[in-house]
């Protein structure tokens, strides 16, 4: 079973325009709101997917709400813990490029963080936890790395996607894989990132810091698989880009989701890129059916430096 971990959900308020003018009146032409936030967006993907997984965090609120009813909807099962104050909206304007306005996250209280906690005390040998996105401001920085002996506790594994100093603490933990794309795998090490042998060498580090895989995502660019053995690149299909808000969550899930069924890295990478790719080609998270003619136009190849 794979467990989700969103402990600051969003709704994402999607609004289109020819161009933002800062200082000025500005009409949107399109708008779409989505429930948002990175375990959440896993677990859509992987219920797509028909990985049988159950969606835990905080939820609160008229914004809250709205996301639990858009999941229902969705048929994804979840066991949220009930907070008193609103979940964030997020806004993602695209007016040529992409603008992200994220929000803090609501406060969560002692108690609420005390009943999240005690869902751990259900998980089982084999069972995978995969802790996504920001903490809200209310939570300690070492939030997930608290929740790591109580996965572990139960021969569960992890998946780690945050950034920072929050990433890097988990890292001698053994993540089953970690996924920074090159801008944070960059700021992770306070380096600049020039080509692919640049990326493979901050890639590698983060095997050697121990995580068990990790992937490094490039945006239109592809990816890379670096894993104790081998190196993978792939470059990412070519096709229309409509919304990537969620392309990294997708090949996480794409990832996760094969590797559980199989615990093969390699075609797990193969999921985790139609995943991502298949995002970032439709309006709101992919479809089954886009991920599966997205899939038909992967490859991947061997990296030697
Ligand atoms: N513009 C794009 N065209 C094709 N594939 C994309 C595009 N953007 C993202 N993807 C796919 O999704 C993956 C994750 O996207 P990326 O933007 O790197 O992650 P994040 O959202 O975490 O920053 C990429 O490695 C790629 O496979
Ligand atoms: O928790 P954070 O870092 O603020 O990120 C939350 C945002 O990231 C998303 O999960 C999308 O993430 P990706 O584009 O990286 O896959 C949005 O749904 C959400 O608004």
């Amino acid at each position: 079973m794979i467990y989700t971990v969103t402990v600051n959900p969003s709704i994402d308020y999607i609004v289109q325009l020819p161009q933002l003018e800062l200082g000025a009146v500005n009409r949107m032409t399109y708008d779409t709101k989505l429930p948002g936030g990175k375990g959440i967006n896993v677990s859509r993907i992987l219920n797509q997917l028909k990985v049988e997984n159950a969606a835990w965090g905080f939820l609160g609120g008229f914004t809250g709400e709205f996301i639990q009813q858009q999941l229902a909807a969705e048929n994804l099962t979840t066991d949220f813990t009930k907070i008193n104050a609103d979940t964030r909206i997020n806004v993602k304007i695209k007016a040529g490029e992409e603008t992200e306005i994220n929000g803090q996250g609501p406060a969560i209280t002692a108690a609420a963080s005390a009943d999240f906690t005690a869902k751990f005390d259900q998980l089982q040998a084999g069972d995978i936890v995969v802790m996504s996105g920001s903490l809200p401001k209310s939570l300690p920085e070492s939030f997930y790395h608290d929740l790591i002996p109580l996965i572990q506790a139960h021969g569960a594994d992890f998946v780690i996607d945050t950034t920072s100093q929050a990433l890097l603490d988990t890292l001698s933990a053994q993540p089953l894989v970690v996924k920074p794309n090159h801008h944070e795998l960059a700021a992770l090490f306070n380096v600049t990132l020039a080509d692919d042998a640049a990326i493979v060498k901050y890639g590698r580090k983060l095997l050697d810091l121990g995580a068990k895989n990790a992937l490094v995502s490039m945006a239109g660019a592809g990816a890379f698989l670096i894993t104790p053995d081998q190196v993978y690149k792939s470059t990412a299909p070519k096709g229309t880009v409509i919304n990537s808000v969620g392309a990294g969550d997708s090949m996480i899930a794409g990832f996760v989701g094969t590797f559980s069924q199989t615990q093969d890295p390699l075609k797990s990478f193969a999921t985790g890129l139609a995943c991502g790719s298949a995002t970032a080609f439709s309006e709101d998270l992919a479809n089954q059916a886009k991920i599966a003619e997205v899939r038909q136009s992967i490859t991947i190849k061997q990296y030697t430096a």
